[in-house]
C-alpha cells in the first residue's frame, strides 16, 4: 500500500476507471505506463478470462483484466512483473504486484477444487464462490522465511541453481503444514546447508507476488556445524567476510535488506531503508 493506492474489492459492474490487463507473458505496457483508460482497453478485443475490481490509484477505481492470452497491440508490448521490480518506480509495482496475485489466484480458481463445478466472484471480498457445494476459495499467500546467518564478520550466502549468474543470497525456503515460522527456518537452514543456528530474531516480512509469496525474514547466528549443500537446491554456499561480498540480491528484496543491514551494524554505517517504504 502506499499514498497513491489502495487495495479494495470493487464491483466489475462499476463504470470507467483505469485498468491494467495481466497474461501469462506479464503486464501490457504502453507509452503512459501499464495503467489504461478501462473502456479503452475492454474495446482492444481482448480475450478476458474474468475481471476483477482490485482498487484506487489516485482515487481513481483500477479493474484488472486477466486474460486467456496476450494479444497483440499496436505501440504496447508484454512485460514481466520481474522488470518492474528490477527497473520500475514503486508505486507501478506494488499495484502491478498486486494484481498478478489476483490475477494468478482468479485463473488458478475459475473451477471449484472440490467438486469441480465452474465458480463465481462475490461481490463483496475476494473470494470464488462454487454454489454447488458452498466452497470459498480466497487468495492463496505461501508463507516463505528467509535468514542471514552470520558468525562475527561473515555472512553465510548461497546460490541456488536458478539464481542469475554470479549472485549469492540468503536462505530461504516454504513453511509446511504444522511448522512455526521458527521451526520452518531451522529446518530449511538444516536441508539447505546442515547447519545449526541460534538467537533467532525476526526483522520483518515482505509480499513477494512471484507468484504469491510472504517472505518473513529473519537474523540467526551460527551455532554449530560445517556446510553440506542440498543437492539441486544448493550450487554453492560459504562464508563471505563483509569486506568482501559477492554480487547480491536485486535492491527491492528482502534478502538484499538482510545483509545490507547486518553489514551497515558491523560496520557501524547508516542503516538501509526497509525495501518498499
Ligand atoms: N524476496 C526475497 O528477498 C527472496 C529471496 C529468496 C527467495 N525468495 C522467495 O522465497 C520463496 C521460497 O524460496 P525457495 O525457492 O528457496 O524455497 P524452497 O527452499 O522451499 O524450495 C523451492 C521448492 O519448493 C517447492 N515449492 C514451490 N512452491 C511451494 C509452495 N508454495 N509451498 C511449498 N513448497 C513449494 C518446489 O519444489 C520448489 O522447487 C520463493 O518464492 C522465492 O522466490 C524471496
Ligand atoms: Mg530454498
Ligand atoms: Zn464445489
Amino acid at each position: 500500500m502506499s499514498a497513491r493506492w489502495t487495495t479494495a474489492v470493487l464491483d466489475p459492474q462499476t463504470p470507467a476507471g483505469l485498468a491494467v490487463a495481466h497474461s501469462p507473458e506479464g503486464f501490457l505496457v504502453g507509452e503512459e505506463g501499464a495503467l489504461f483508460q478501462r473502456d479503452w482497453l475492454k474495446r482492444q478485443g481482448l480475450d478476458v478470462l474474468c475481471e476483477h475490481g482490485i482498487g484506487h490509484f489516485d482515487g481513481q477505481p483500477v479493474f484488472l483484466l486477466e486474460l486467456a492470452k496476450a494479444a497483440r497491440i499496436a505501440g504496447c508490448s508484454w512485460r514481466g512483473l520481474r522488470t518492474f521490480m528490477l527497473e520500475g518506480d514503486a508505486e507501478t509495482y506494488t499495484v502491478l504486484g498486486y494484481a498478478a496475485q489476483i490475477g494468478t489466484w482468479a485463473r488458478e480458481h475459475r473451477f471449484c477444487g472440490s467438486c469441480g463445478q465452474p465458480m463465481s466472484q462475490i461481490r463483496w471480498e475476494r473470494a470464488m464462490h462454487c454454489s454447488a457445494c458452498d466452497l470459498r476459495s480466497y487468495p492463496r499467500i505461501s508463507p516463505s522465511m528467509i535468514v542471514l546467518i552470520t558468525r562475527g564478520d561473515e555472512v553465510l550466502l548461497a546460490r541456488s541453481p536458478r539464481f542469475v549468474a554470479g549472485v549469492y543470497s540468503t536462505l530461504a525456503g516454504f513453511a509446511e503444514p504444522g511448522e512455526s515460522a521458527e521451526d520452518c527456518l531451522v529446518r530449511e537452514v538444516r536441508e539447505e546447508v546442515a547447519l545449526e543456528v541460534k538467537n533467532i530474531q525476526y526483522v520483518g516480512s515482505q509480499c513477494w507476488p512471484f507468484p504469491h509469496s510472504m517472505m518473513l525474514g529473519f537474523h540467526a547466528e551460527y551455532a554449530a556445524g560445517d556446510i553440506v549443500m542440498q543437492p539441486d537446491e544448493i550450487e554453492d554456499a560459504r562464508w563471505f567476510n563483509v569486506h568482501d561480498l559477492p554480487p547480491l540480491p536485486a535492491g527491492r528484496s528482502i534478502a538484499r535488506y538482510l545483509i545490507d543491514l547486518y553489514v551497515a551494524r558491523r560496520l557501524g554505517h547508516a542503516e538501509p531503508a526497509f525495501p518498499g517504504q
